[in-house]
């Protein structure tokens, strides 16, 4: 499991690394230089102009050392130097020292700055990593401005975008990246939104510090791989029938929102359950039948939403429930949802509006176990927390909140954020930009649901459930992009096992 960890413990990490493997920090610098080469290649043509802006502080080192690299596997390198020669790092000095004659390394004064023309195809930004400690002024701030304004180039970070701290939100400038390549762990403020549009996609490249180093440094907080959800999956034997996989129940809907929960109930099909069940509205019963046959529809007595009393007999063969999806807040909604959640004690996703109607109950806790789940979106945890500064505090008061409630805390978003009772919080690495699209948090709901049904334990359930959800969105939106709509997502869930490798 790869830790997040702070720029501060980054430091310290490097420090124990090489002093307990007897290596120098210059190796160090040369492994990260060469894993940073190892994916360039697999990405850029050796007839791409490559412009490499080096800072004097090791982040720079890092940036020299891969245009030395670069530059001996044939490709076309141009190196510029910003900060000037006052208080350059020892490794960056030396990096300095080991450029090839006929490498063009031109130091850039504010001048040259002010009046560069660029002729590139990608900019390597170097210039500050972790050491950042105030917002960029003077020389800097001037090469990122003029950098961030250049069109049609890519644009790729050494290890974080220059300007951006690595556990705080950013103040003032910084560079934008397409592609952020950061070594070995992902610093914490890769994961905050506020920053999507410095980092851009998030590459992790491995310089060989094992995981006993990192382990010392754990603060909780971990970046969820496929190698780490592969073995959480449950093996099913071949005599297993439908009730091995699981019955759920989905429940919401409403007049005119049936399809957030149909979406659900096809989403935990297809996710592998057994049997899935709605219970919705009486308007909802013949639209599910029509639309979905693999399903059961039950409904509560009145027509347009769901409310007292429904059949209570016979819930407990239900495995799990997904509830909320499409179900509105009237009065009668929320008499039935906090009904509900008394009565049926097995494991829950509260999703959506069950989420927007729990905000304004007090004493919440009475509703919530240990093995229920929330998923609530940004604007739907800030109904239940409270406005926030930042993300930072966000993801602070989503530990907060599920250590108090005792329940899973799922955050959704890029980089969704599963915080634990037990005070660990897992980071998504899959999904993208083209998931921003009504119902994927339905299918979502479904997912997990769908898990829990299973069998999984809660912990197994919503690690795969939400790894496997932007696994499944990045698959339908291959051929997609930004046409892709939620029932896309469910449609490539099957395609999700395949690629995982899982039956
Ligand atoms: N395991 C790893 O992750 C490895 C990381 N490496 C790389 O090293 C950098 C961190 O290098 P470091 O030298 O600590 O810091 P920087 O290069 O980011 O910054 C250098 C100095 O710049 C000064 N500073 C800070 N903020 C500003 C600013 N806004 N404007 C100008 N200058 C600034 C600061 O010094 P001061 O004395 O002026 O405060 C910094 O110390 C890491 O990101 C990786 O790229 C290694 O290669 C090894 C493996
Ligand atoms: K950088």
């Amino acid at each position: 499991m790869l830790e997040i960890i702070s720029g501060a413990a980054v430091k310290k990490l490097d420090t124990d690394f090489i002093a307990e493997k007897g290596i120098t920090s210059h190796r160090l610098m040369e492994n990260a230089a060469q894993a940073f080469c190892d994916w360039f290649e697999g990405e850029y043509h050796r007839n791409d102009k490559v412009g490499i802006f080096c800072g004097h502080g090791n982040n720079g080192g890092d940036g020299l050392a891969i245009g030395r690299l670069l530059w001996r596997k044939g490709y076309d390198v141009i190196i510029f130097l910003v900060g000037g020669d006052a208080k350059v790092s020892a490794d960056c000095r030396l990096n300095r020292e080991l450029l090839p004659d006929k490498l063009p390394a031109i130091s850039m004064s504010s001048d040259d700055i002010a009046h560069m023309e660029f002729d590139l195809n990608v900019v390597v930004d170097a210039m500050l990593g972790i050491g950042v400690n105030r917002p960029l002024a003077g020389d800097f701030l001037n090469m990122v401005i003029k950098l961030n304004a250049l069109p049609n180039v890519n644009r790729v970070a050494v290890d974080i975008p220059t300007g951006l701290p690595s556990d705080e939100c950013l103040e003032g400038e910084a560079f934008k990246a397409d592609v952020t390549v950061t070594f070995q762990y992902p610093k914490f403020s890769l994961m905050f939104p506020e920053h999507a549009a410095f980092v851009g996609i998030l590459h992790v490249a491995n310089i060989g510090i094992g995981n006993k180093f990192m382990r010392q440094f754990s603060q909780n907080r971990y970046y969820l791989q496929r190698k780490d959800v592969v073995s959480r999956h449950l093996n099913f034997s071949r005599f297993a029938h439908k009730g091995d996989f699981g019955r759920v129940l989905l429940v919401g809907g409403s007049y005119g929102s049936m399809g957030a929960i149909r979406m659900a109930a096809e989403a935990s099909l297809r996710t592998g359950s057994g049997l899935a069940t709605c219970l919705v509205p009486s308007c909802g019963v013949d639209i599910l039948q029509a639309s979905l046959p693999e399903i059961q529809v039950f409904s509560s007595s009145s027509e347009k939403y769901l409310s007292l009393p429904y059949v209570k007999e016979g819930l407990e063969r239900f495995d799990a429930v997904g509830i909320g999806p499409g179900m509105g807040t009237t009065a009668e909604a929320e008499d039935f949802l906090l009904d509900f959640l008394m009565t049926f004690k097995g494991p829950k996703v509260i999703d959506a509006d069950a989420i927007n109607i729990l905000a304004r109950n007090k004493g919440i806790q009475q509703y919530l176990g240990r093995e229920d789940v929330l998923t609530p979106h940004i604007k739907e945890f800030e109904r239940l927390v409270g406005i926030c500064e930042n993300h930072k505090q966000r993801l602070e008061k989503a530990l907060e909140f599920s250590k108090a409630h005792g329940c899973v805390l799922v955050l959704k978003g890029a980089h969704t954020c599963i915080s634990f009772p037990d005070g660990t919080q897992y980071f998504n690495s899959t999904g993208n930009k083209h998931m921003a699209t009504g119902g994927a948090g339905d299918v979502l709901t479904g997912m997990i649901t769908s898990f829990l049904g299973q069998g999984y334990g809660v912990k197994n359930a919503v690690l795969c459930g939400v790894y496997q959800h932007g696994l499944a969105g990045e698959i339908a939106s291959v051929d997609k992009k930004r046409g892709t709509i939620a029932t896309d997502i469910i449609k490539a869930i099957p395609k999700s096992y395949v690629t995982l490798g899982v039956d």
